[in-house]
């Protein structure tokens, strides 16, 4: 797992590599900005115009620094440092001395220093990192200012400048970078996971820079970013004698009349996750749509034409899912609060179910221990009866919830986050935009209902249930484009994407 830290914890780590690998910080600097150089170099066009914008800390050090390498590639640069009070960090001086040994550097000390920054270029943002302490004002605002509304491609140097690393609820939006690309040192930042970026970074790419391993390792978080290696050590080994009782047996509450679609999906999708035995709870209305559309599943029909309203005995043998398409009906209500009653079992919580849990505070209470719910902001904001002020409160908001009714939430989005009771919280690194179509999450549903029947622990079914879902998709995009792709199409991918984990 790759940890990701605080801003005094970077520092600590960046002061320990310093010392233990007996090097200096601006041999730090160099390398990080070689490593960010190297990727630039690969897709910026030699004949575009480059402009440079940089700050007077170690975040301007690193742009600088990477001017100076893309020079000596031939690159066409102009160069500017923002300064309005010329306070430079020791190694920003080194960089800005070397620089113009080299070409022209301007300084931007107010707004008529600002240069026109014309169409079709490319920026460099190297003003504010991980430093950043204030919202953005003065000169610096007005650079930002400029730089985004130019429309270019603007590249980041650890942070879109004037994006607080953790926080950014108190930020101004107008003073932050919108970058096309940050490539961010050696750990995520918790302000690119979170929704919190979405008009300030539209792709983060994560550069290894080589700090000290044994201080990362020491170093302690509750946060974690999954890759692939912690995916692939997940799934259980089929044993050549297994047989289909192996595998357990799952049960999905799904689907009302109009919603048979969802229901569909979910056990689809929980067939291709591998379990062993899928038995569909539907209202009447959807039996023979669940028996033509997936003859491997079993089907129970509720008593009820449109709504499910009760499930039937002998219960403790499945791992449970409820919610794609289900409604709100108050009959479908009195079946989730008998269900909490009489299953005590971690069970798998979604959509319409987890609608019906946020209107009730009885029914929280009931919620089994250590069950799986998978909401999205929407969802989650219904279940707290409010709305977040932003991705970061809600991550807040989720670690309380997760803790005090003692269950994982998953918090989908672009990086879906799964939240423990015991507050950790792992960021998802598969999954794309073409996920973004109704039947997606109900896709979900099924598969991490799968996994809890075939005896993977919750946390294990989440992480697996994610990271394969989001690998499902991009697999899927890949072949069929993100506008084209369907849920349906996901699930035809979880095959290969179990195959891509081996
Ligand atoms: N993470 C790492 O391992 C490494 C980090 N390096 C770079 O160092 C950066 C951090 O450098 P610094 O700590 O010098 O900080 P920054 O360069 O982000 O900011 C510089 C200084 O500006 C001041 N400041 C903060 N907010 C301001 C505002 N709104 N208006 C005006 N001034 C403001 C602060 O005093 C701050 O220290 C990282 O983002 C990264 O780019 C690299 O040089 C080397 C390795
Ligand atoms: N931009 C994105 N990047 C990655 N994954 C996404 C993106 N948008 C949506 N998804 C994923 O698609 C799923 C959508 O779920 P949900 O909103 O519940 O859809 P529905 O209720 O329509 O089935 C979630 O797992 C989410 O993480
Ligand atoms: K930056």
């Amino acid at each position: 797992m790759v940890k990701i830290f605080n801003v005094s914890q970077i520092k600590k780590i960046d002061g320990c590599t310093v010392i233990n690998q007996g090097i200096t910080s601006i041999d730090l600097m160099e390398r990080a900005s070689l490593a960010v150089a190297e990727k630039l170099i690969r897709f910026l066009d030699p004949d575009q115009c480059i402009l440079v914008f940089a700050g007077t800390g170690n975040n301007g050090g690193d742009a600088l620094a990477i001017a100076r390498i893309l020079l000596s590639r031939h690159f066409k640069l102009y160069v500017y440092i923002v300064a309005p009070d010329e306070l430079f960090s020791d190694d920003c001086l080194v960089n800005k001395e070397c620089l113009e040994r080299l070409t022209d550097v301007k300084l931007i000390k107010e707004n008529q220093d600002i240069p026109h920054i014309p169409e079709d270029c490319i920026v460099i943002d190297g003003l504010f990192g991980s430093g950043l302490n204030r919202p953005l004002e003065g000169v610096y605002l007005d650079v930002v200012t400029v730089i985004n509304a130019s429309h270019n491609k603007v590249y980041s140097v650890d942070m879109p400048s004037g994006m607080f690393v953790e926080d950014n609820a108190s930020n101004n939006p107008e003073g932050i970078i919108k970058a096309e690309k940050v490539f961010t040192f050696q750990f995520p930042k918790l302000s690119l996971l979170l929704p919190d970026s979405a008009n300030y970074c539209k792709k983060m790419t994560v550069v290894n820079i080589g700090l000290c391993e044994k201080c990362i390792k020491e170093e302690e978080t509750d946060l974690f970013f999954i890759e692939k290696s912690d995916a692939t050590q997940l799934p259980i080994p089929r044993d050549n004698f297994s047989h289909k009782g192996t595998f357990g047996k799952a049960l999905l509450i799904a689907g009302s009349y109009g919603k048979m679609g969802a229901a569909v999906l979910s056990a689809r999708a929980c067939l291709r996750t591998g379990v062993g035995l899928l038995t569909m709870h539907v209202p009447r209305c959807g039996v023979d749509i669940l028996q033509t559309a997936v003859p491997e599943a079993m089907v129970q029909a509720d008593e009820f034409p449109e709504n499910v309203s009760s499930v039937g005995d002998n219960i403790d043998q499945f791992a449970i899912g409820i919610g794609p398409g289900i409604g709100t009906d108050d009959k479908t209500k009195d079946l989730l609060s008998d269900l909490f009653d009489k299953y005590r079992k971690p069970m798998v919580i979604d959509a319409d179910a987890l609608n019906i849990i946020a209107g009730d505070e009885s029914l929280k209470e009931k919620i089994p221990s250590k069950s799986i719910i998978t909401p999205h902001p929407v969802e989650f904001d219904r279940l707290m009866g409010g709305v977040s002020i932003n991705g970061y409160e809600r991550l807040q908001k989720a670690g309380e919830f997760a803790n005090r009714y003692d269950i994982y939430i998953v918090l989908k989005g672009a990086y879906s986050a799964i939240i423990t009771p015991e507050r950790k919280v792992y960021f998802n690194s598969t999954g794309n935009p073409g996920m973004a179509t109704g039947g997606s999450g109900d896709v979900l549903t099924g598969m991490i209902t799968s996994l809890l029947a075939q005896k993977y622990l919750p946390l294990n079914a989440a992480i697996l249930g994610v990271y394969l879902h989001g690998l499902a998709g991009d697999l899927a995009a890949k072949s069929k484009s993100q506008q084209g792709m369907l849920p349906s199409d996901m699930i035809e991918y979880i095959g290969k994407a179990y195959r891509a984990l081996k």
